[in-house]
C-alpha cells in the first residue's frame, strides 16, 4: 500500500518500527479482521487504508516531498554565468512567477523579510486570515513559506536556480520565524474511538478506560480513519500523533515536541520512559501511570559527539521543555525497546538526565529464545504482573568506570572454583618457600640485596623452576649480563652440569655437546631478550613496549628487569626521584596487571654506612620508599659471607612484603647455592 502524508503533518524520521500489525502482534489475523470490517465505514475501501492527502487544490498538483513543495524550482535550470547589478530584480521576477503558479499573490512581497499572504491551500479558513508566512531571500532568489493555520500547516520552498545560495539562507531564515502552532481540538475533528479500534487495542490488552484516560482518539481524513494519540500539557492539546493500520506514524507539523503522557509525571519521584505510546498505555495496564513516551522514536545509534548546548539539542527538546514536570523526579527508569536503536535512545536520555539518576530494565523472554522487545510485548505475551516485575527489578544504569561486584561475578566464580589458573600463585619450586612466596600472574616483585648476594642467580634459578613446572616463558631485560654469560648460567641450571670443565667446575662432568645443543633449543624457546643493540640504556617505556610484544607474540608469563639503576632514567628536572620512581612503578604495574605477566624488578640498596653484614631493609633501596610501597612482593636475597657464622653457600630468601595473603606471607627461608651449576636447593645435601 502506498502511503502519503497530508500537508499539515510531518512523517517521523526516526527508526520507529514500521512493521505491519500482522508482523508485530501475536494476533496474526488482526489486520485481516480489520479489513473485513471495512464495510462498516466504506463499502468499497478497506478500513484504515492509506491516508489521503488533502482535498484537491484548485492549483495544478505539485510534486511533494515529505515536507511540502520543493519540486518546481529544483529542476536543473542552467545558471547564468554571472548576474548583472540589476539581476536581483530579474531573479525576483522569476521567483514571483513561480510563486504565482502555486497560487500566491506576491504583489506585496518584499525580499529580505517575512510577508503575510492568504494561503492558496486553505484560503485562510472562514476568517480569511493571512496565515501564510513567506520569507523571500534578500537577493530574491528563493523563498520558503509555512501556513500557520492549525488545519492547514502547508509549507514549502522554492528557488530560482537549483544551486542558489540564497536558498539555504532563506530556509534558515524561515526557521526561527516558525512559531509553534496552537492546536484546537475542534479544528482537528478528533472523535472518540470507534468500537473496532477499542477492540483492536483490547487485543493488545489495552483497556477502554486506559484509552479514555489517555485521550486516545480517532480522526477521519476523507474516508480514512486513523488512531490519534493526543499530546497534552496541563490538559491542553499540544500535538497529535497519528497511526495507521500499517503502523506508520506522523505528527502535526510545527507543534511543540513533548513527552506523551507528560501530565502523568507531575510531582512523581519515579518516572518511567518508554519508546512509544502503546508502551505507555501498556505500563498503565501494569499499574504504572508515572510513565511517559518519547515523541519520535529512537536514534539509529549513540552520537559520538559531546552533548550540544540545550538550545541546540533540537532532537531532544522534549526532554528540556518539561523541567517543571520532572522537577521531583529522582529516579528515571529507562524502558526503551531492547533493540540497538532503543538502547541508543536509553543512552542518549541517560547522558542528558545524568546516569546516576537512571535505571534500566531487562526485557524477559517471550518464547524459548526471543526476548520481548518492549512493554507492550511483555503485556501481551506475559501479562501485567510480568511487566510490573520488569519495572520493579529495574537495575542501575551502568556508568563507565563505576561497577558493582555483580559485574565481576563470572571472574570471582572462576577465582573461587580455581579455574583462573595460578590464583594462589605458582610454587617457586622450593618447598620451604611455599608458605612464604608464590608467583601470581600480574604481580610485581621487587628483589634487592647487597652487591654479589646472588639476586640475579636466584631469579634465574626461579625462572628455570617455573619453566620446568608450568612451562612459563620469560622476557629478560638484564643489562648487566653479557648474553653468552647469561646463556651459560641458564644452561648450567637447566642441564645441571657446568658449561666448562674449568676450575669452578671442580671435578663435575661438563655438559656434553648434545646436552648443550638441546639446551640451546630450550633457551631459545623459553627466553626472549630485551636489549639495546647500540649500547644505549633502555628506558622503561621502551622495555615495557617490547615486553608487551613478547607477551602477545610469544606468550611470555614473566618479565625480569635487572637492575633499576641500569635503566635510562629520563627524569624531568622538576621531578623528584620519589615522584619519578612512583610513576615508573605505576607503569610497570599497569603492564603486569593488563597482561597477567609477573614482573621481577631488581633494585640495589643505597650505600649502607656502618653495614655489619646483615640483610638490607626494603626501605634501604636507593631512590625511593615507593619500591616497597608499590610492589606486591618484596624480597631480599642475602648470603652469609662469614664462615664462622655458618656455611658460606647458604642463601637467605627474606620475604619482606606480600600484599596478597593467598600467595604467601612475611618470613625467611634458607636455600643452598651450588657454585658449579648455579642451582639452588633447600637441602644442603643436594649441593
Ligand atoms: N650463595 C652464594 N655463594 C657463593 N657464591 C655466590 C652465591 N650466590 C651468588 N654467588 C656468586 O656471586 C656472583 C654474583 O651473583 P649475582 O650476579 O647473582 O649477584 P647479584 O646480587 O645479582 O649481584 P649485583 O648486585 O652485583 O648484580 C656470581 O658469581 C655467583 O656465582
Amino acid at each position: 500500500m502506498r502511503f502519503r502524508y497530508p500537508h499539515a503533518v510531518v512523517p517521523l524520521f526516526s527508526t520507529m518500527n514500521t512493521q505491519t500489525l500482522s508482523n508485530s502482534t501475536p494476533f496474526s489475523n488482526l489486520q485481516k479482521s480489520l479489513f473485513l470490517q471495512t464495510r462498516f465505514f466504506q463499502p468499497k475501501r478497506p478500513f484504515f487504508t492509506v491516508f489521503c492527502s488533502k482535498r484537491a487544490s484548485k492549483f495544478p498538483p505539485l510534486p511533494l516531498k515529505t515536507n511540502g513543495y520543493h519540486g518546481v524550482s529544483t529542476a536543473k535550470v542552467p545558471r547564468p554565468v554571472h548576474l548583472e547589478e540589476n539581476s536581483m530584480e530579474s531573479q525576483f521576477d522569476i521567483l514571483k512567477k513561480k510563486l504565482e503558479v502555486v497560487g500566491m499573490d506576491t504583489g506585496i512581497c518584499v525580499p529580505g523579510q517575512n510577508n503575510h499572504l492568504l494561503c492558496p491551500k486553505c484560503q485562510g479558513g472562514d476568517t480569511l486570515e493571512k496565515s501564510l508566512s513567506i520569507y523571500i531571500a534578500p537577493d530574491g532568489g528563493s523563498a520558503a513559506w509555512v501556513c500557520f493555520r492549525g488545519k492547514c500547516g502547508w509549507q514549502g520552498s522554492t528557488q530560482v536556480f537549483a544551486d542558489s545560495n540564497s536558498y539555504s539562507k532563506s530556509m534558515k531564515k524561515l526557521k526561527p520565524t516558525k512559531k509553534k502552532r496552537e492546536l484546537k481540538e475542534e479544528d482537528l475533528q478528533l472523535e472518540p474511538l470507534c468500537d473496532e479500534l477499542v477492540g483492536y487495542f483490547s487485543e493488545r490488552l489495552i483497556s477502554k478506560e486506559t484509552l479514555q484516560r489517555n485521550g486516545v482518539m480517532q480522526r477521519k481524513y476523507d474516508d480514512q480513519i486513523v488512531i490519534v494519540f493526543t499530546y497534552r500539557r496541563n490538559g491542553a492539546l499540544i500535538s497529535c500523533k497519528y497511526r495507521d493500520v500499517n503502523k506508520k506514524f506522523w505528527q502535526e507539523a510545527d507543534t511543540e515536541k513533548i513527552f506523551y503522557g507528560l501530565d502523568d509525571i507531575v510531582g512523581e519521584s519515579d518516572v518511567i520512559i518508554v519508546e512509544g505510546e502503546m508502551d505507555k498505555l501498556a505500563m498503565e495496564e501494569a499499574g504504572f501511570r508515572n510513565c511517559i513516551s518519547v515523541p519520535d522514536g529512537a536514534p539509529p545509534s549513540v552520537s559520538s559527539k559531546e552533548l550540544p548546548p540545550l538550545e541546540q539539542d533540537t532532537k531532544y527538546q522534549y526532554l528540556w521543555n518539561c523541567k517543571d514536570e520532572l522537577k521531583k523526579a529522582s529516579r528515571i527508569i529507562l524502558a526503551t525497546d531492547g533493540d540497538p536503536p532503543g538502547q541508543a535512545l536509553s543512552e542518549e536520555l541517560a547522558r542528558r538526565f545524568g546516569k546516576e539518576k537512571c535505571w534500566r530494565v531487562r526485557w524477559p523472554k517471550k518464547g524459548k529464545s526471543d526476548d520481548c522487545k518492549d512493554a507492550n510485548e511483555v503485556l501481551m505475551y506475559l501479562g501485567p504482573d510480568a511487566l510490573k516485575e520488569v519495572i520493579e527489578n529495574a537495575e542501575l544504569y551502568p556508568i563507565r568506570g563505576l561497577f558493582n561486584f555483580r559485574d565481576y561475578f563470572d571472574e570471582i566464580d572462576a577465582y573461587y572454583h580455581r579455574t583462573l589458573g595460578y590464583d594462589s600463585g605458582l610454587s617457586t619450586g622450593w618447598n620451604n618457600l611455599n608458605g612464604l612466596y608464590n608467583i601470581v600472574p600480574g604481580e610485581l616483585t621487587i628483589v634487592t640485596g647487597v652487591p654479589n648476594s646472588g639476586k640475579s642467580e636466584w631469579i634465574d634459578a626461579l625462572l628455570c623452576n617455573l619453566n620446568q613446572s608450568a612451562g612459563w616463558k620469560f622476557a629478560l631485560c638484564s643489562m648487566e649480563n653479557k648474553v653468552r654469560e647469561h646463556a651459560r648460567k641458564l644452561l648450567e641450571k637447566h642441564v645441571k652440569k657446568p658449561f666448562f670443565n674449568d676450575r669452578y667446575a671442580e671435578d663435575a662432568e661438563r655438559m656434553s655437546l648434545e646436552e648443550y645443543e638441546e639446551g640451546k633449543l630450550w633457551l631459545n624457546d623459553t627466553f626472549y631478550l630485551i636489549r639495546c643493540e647500540n649500547d644505549a640504556l633502555p628506558n622503561i617505556k621502551w622495555v615495557l613496549d617490547l615486553a608487551k610484544a613478547a607477551v602477545l607474540r610469544h606468550g611470555v608469563r614473566g618479565l625480569v628487569i635487572d637492575p633499576y639503576n641500569e635503566l635510562d632514567h629520563q627524569r624531568p628536572p622538576n621531578m623528584t626521584e620519589t615522584e619519578y620512581v612512583s610513576q615508573m612503578l605505576t607503569l610497570i604495574k599497569r603492564f603486569a596487571q593488563h597482561h597477567g605477566c609477573h614482573v621481577w624488578f631488581v633494585a640495589h640498596p643505597r650505600q649502607l654506612h656502618n653495614w655489619v653484614g646483615g640483610p638490607p631493609n626494603l626501605y634501604d633501596i636507593s631512590g625511593s620508599a615507593h619500591f616497597i610501597n608499590k610492589c606486591d612482593n618484596g624480597i631480599v636475597i642475602h648470603r652469609n659471607r662469614d664462615p664462622e657464622a655458618g656455611p658460606v653457600d647458604q642463601v637467605q630468601v627474606c620475604v619482606r612484603k606480600v600484599r596478597n595473603k593467598v600467595a604467601g606471607t612475611i618470613g625467611e627461608a634458607a636455600l643452598f647455592y651450588n657454585r658449579v651449576t648455579g642451582e639452588y636447593s633447600e637441602d644442603d645435601r643436594k649441593r
